[in-house]
């Protein structure tokens, strides 16, 4: 309620509009050849978190971000005593995950610990303005019920981390891979936002609502690449009925958010990236509700991030999109490109988008 309310996001509009104008810039600087959009895009992602997190730059923070990846990655590994959950102990003896696991998150508290020790021995807010550190100090000084500890404040933030760097920018990602395979959509998308930001000359986020066809390539890009495939697990405390199977209590339920948005039974042409089809079903959206399309989860564990996550998306793909034009290189096809997903916790591309920016309009 602190931390991800509209009003609290469009604080952060500014740095936004700066972080993913950066990124546009070290584009333009490389026009004409080949540029690693996947790897700036997730570094411009992360970066718009940690200002949003902490304010201003540590010197620690690309340290602290690589370690948040190297714990998704981790996280994501299948750990066989999930399996054979009586020889759990002997198994996880067995496995390394658990103590690289300790190990990262003994590196990730120490240097959260500083930054937190940082905000509250400086004083006032800084320069940027309120970042959300502080807003969780100033929850930990209020009388509560239930008081913050730092303990606490550093799992917020590394939950904010791990739950919308990679997520965001891997929408990203697979929204400019899909555009590349189909040109005509990326026309049309381009023709959308050159026709909405044509007088003013740049993109920020006051007309991102009159952007309905990327809207819908965004929606279509979480329905075949959901950025948490397989949700959160559930536990359900009391024996339960699903679709006539029996579940008893304490089981562990995984959700196959990727599978249900490719299910020919709620989708025609199930496994063709085709946006249209939100254009003509405007009201089916990811807040929850229609089980067809879960990309955030849904119930009351399901994402708090989405208002955050929204102009993440839609900001740089705008500015992708009005500045330049895009080609593959090395004389790859369009159909030829490669869809490869690597599997996870959350589900990127197995190999770098790398492409060819040509300017359209002067960043
Ligand atoms: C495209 C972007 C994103 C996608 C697709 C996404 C997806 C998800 C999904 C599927 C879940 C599990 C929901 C469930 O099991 O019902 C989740 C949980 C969560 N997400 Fe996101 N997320 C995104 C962005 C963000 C952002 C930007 C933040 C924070 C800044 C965030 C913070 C969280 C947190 C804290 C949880 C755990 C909630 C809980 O367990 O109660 N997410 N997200």
């Amino acid at each position: 309620m602190e931390l991800l309310t509209a009003k609290r996001v469009q604080s952060f509009r500014h740095i936004r509009e700066e972080e993913v104008s950066k990124l546009v810039k070290a584009i333009s600087q490389s026009e004409g050849s080949i540029f690693n959009l996947t790897q700036k895009i997730f570094s411009m992602t992360y970066g718009i978190a940690a200002r949003a997190a902490f304010g201003k730059k540590y010197s620690y923070q690309e340290a602290y971000i690589s370690s948040v990846e190297e714990a998704l990655h981790l996280a994501g590994e299948n750990f066989i005593g999930d399996l054979y959950p009586s020889m759990r102990v002997v198994l996880e003896m067995m496995s390394r995950t658990k103590a690289k696991l300790k190990e990262l998150h003994k590196k990730t508290n120490k240097m959260l610990q500083d930054i937190i020790d940082d905000h509250r021995n400086r004083s006032g807010i800084c320069e940027e303005g309120e970042d959300l550190v502080d807003v969780l100090l100033k929850f930990q000084q209020k009388d509560s019920e239930y008081p913050l500890t730092d303990d606490n404040i550093k799992g917020v933030i590394q939950d904010m981390f791990s739950g919308g760097g990679e997520t965001s920018s891997s929408v990203v990602d697979w929204a400019m891979t899909e555009m590349m395979k189909k040109p005509k959509v990326m026309e049309r998308a381009q023709a959308e936002i050159r026709r909405v930001y044509g007088n003013k000359g740049y993109v920020d986020e006051s007309e991102l609502h009159q952007l309905i066809y990327l809207k819908c390539i965004v929606k279509e890009t979480l329905r075949l690449h959901p950025s948490a495939p397989l949700l959160v697990p559930r536990v359900n405390k009391e024996p339960c009925q699903i679709m006539g199977y029996d579940i008893p209590a304490n089981s562990r339920t995984i959700i196959n958010a990727w599978a249900i948005g490719r299910d020919p039974r709620y989708w025609d042409d199930a496994m063709n990236f085709k946006p249209e089809r939100f254009l003509d079903n405007y009201s089916i959206d990811q807040r929850g509700t229609n089980f067809e399309f879960i990309p955030f989860g849904g119930g009351r564990r399901m994402c708090p991030g989405i208002a955050f996550a929204t102009p993440n998306m839609e900001l740089p793909l705008a500015k992708l999109l009005y500045h330049f034009d895009w080609k593959l290189p090395n004389g790859i096809k369009n159909e030829e490109l490669d869809m490869t997903e690597l599997f996870g916790i959350t589900m990127r591309r197995r190999n770098d988008l790398c492409l060819i920016p040509i300017i359209h309009h002067q960043p």
